[in-house]
């Protein structure tokens, strides 16, 4: 079974529901931008290239419903622009998801001053653009998987290396094979990987739930450590638990390289350069957002102290476990305040190597990263891909 976060064809959606893994697989229909708004919004689908693209999609199949060549091609425009300034509220520290959006009012702006188009025919161009983009992350995330290998491979070359990720950032959180996970997903490939280790990653656990599903469903060797472990994991030396590097995804990198990320991350690395490990963040240019100059400009999303204090999981009858008996349950104290920021700030000062889609940038002589090269994602419209014609709507 390929793990799908997305299944997407002409005029339906599903996401898979993520707070079901790893006991249920259930996919949810997503049947219009509301929906895909509170499926974003729930995490019931998460990781930044899904949301963006599961936002964009949900917008594909709601408009195959609605519009059509009966309204005026500006005013398909200006509902799709209505509906992805909607979407893009859904979550805020993920570039990813407002860079799609931009792109996409360009796309059917520009579509709509076309002369001689209907509103078909900017619904179309909108579909296809949406579309374009699972097809897209994946061919990013095979090239982010291969430079992170080979950069990493250098470490020590001939070995197999031990290699630690946090969070989720493999095919759940994309539209397939992943970038940290997916250098990982490389090393492995290329048999360099002695094994992978992966925190937990409290509270919503995207490490044991979904990152160790899918380092398990690819039989790729694996360890789970809680977030408290990785320092004293980055202390053991011994040739089969050494760890060489840290890869890390990223929801937002700024300008200057600080990188928005899970929470938990900075703490990672400063126990990578405490240690002497290399310490990466794996993204394609999309997620590098040059507008965002240096931390201080992220927005860092805070969630539900339910899902710090809240537990959710089937229960075991004895030894056998009955996956359909999911039950809630307390962990903390009741009446203690929360603090529960989704995500972490990691100065740039504390990366080694930003692996993209067109390779791995590292600090120059002044010890800055240069991410101007990322301008280019970001102006690049989405272009129709060859699959034109199937969302005639
Ligand atoms: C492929 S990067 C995924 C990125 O998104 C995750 O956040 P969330 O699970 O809250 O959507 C995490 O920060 C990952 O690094």
């Amino acid at each position: 079974m390929v793990l799908e976060a997305i299944r997407y064809k002409p005029y339906s959606l599903q996401i898979l529901n993520q707070l079901k893994l790893p006991h249920q697989i259930e996919y949810d229909d997503i049947t219009g931008s509301e929906d895909g708004w509170n499926a974003i919004r729930d995490m019931r689908t998460r990781g930044a290239p899904a949301i963006a693209i599961v936002a964009a999609l949900s917008l594909a199949v709601e408009l195959h419903v609605g519009k059509s060549s009966d309204n005026a091609p500006e005013d398909v425009s200006a509902y799709i622009v209505e509906k992805l300034d909607y979407l893009v509220t859904s979550r805020p520290t993920a570039v990813n998801l407002a860079d799609a959006a931009r792109k996409l009012k360009k796309i059917v702006e520009s579509a709509a001053k076309v002369d001689g188009n209907d509103g078909t025919a900017v619904v179309k161009a909108y579909c296809d653009a949406a579309a374009q983009m699972l097809i897209s992350d994946v061919s990013d995330n095979k090239a982010i998987g291969k430079y992170g290998a080979e950069w990493i491979e250098k470490l020590a070359p001939g070995e197999q290396v031990g290699v630690l990720t946090h969070c989720n950032t493999g095919s759940l959180a994309t539209a397939g094979y992943g970038t940290a996970l997916g250098v990982i997903r490389s090393l492995h490939a290329n048999g360099s990987l002695k094994r992978a280790f992966c925190t937990e990653t409290r509270p919503y656990n995207q490490g044991s739930r979904l990152t160790a599903f899918e380092l398990v469903h690819d039989k790729i060797p694996a360890t789970l450590i809680t977030d408290s472990m990785a320092s004293a994991l980055l202390q053991l030396k011994g040739p089969s638990d050494r760890i060489v590097a840290i890869v890390v995804g990223a929801d937002r990198v700024a300008a200057n390289g600080d990188t928005a990320n899970k929470i938990g991350t900075y703490q990672l690395a400063i126990t990578a350069k405490h240690h002497g490990v290399k310490f990466l963040v794996a993204a394609p240019r999309t997620t590098i957002d040059l507008q965002t100059k240096t931390d201080a400009d992220i927005i860092i999303e805070e969630r539900p102290s339910t899902e710090m204090k809240r537990m959710k999981g089937p229960r075991f009858d004895g030894e056998v476990l009955e996956v359909n008996q999911v039950e809630v349950v307390s962990i903390a104290a009741e009446g203690i305040d929360v603090w529960n920021p989704a995500f972490d700030v990691t100065p740039a000062e504390l990366i080694d190597g930003i692996i993209t889609e067109l390779g791995v940038v590292e600090k120059g002589e002044k010890g800055a990263f240069d991410l101007t090269f990322a301008m280019e994602a970001h102006n690049e419209s989405v272009k129709p891909s060859s699959i034109g014609g199937l969302y005639a709507a």
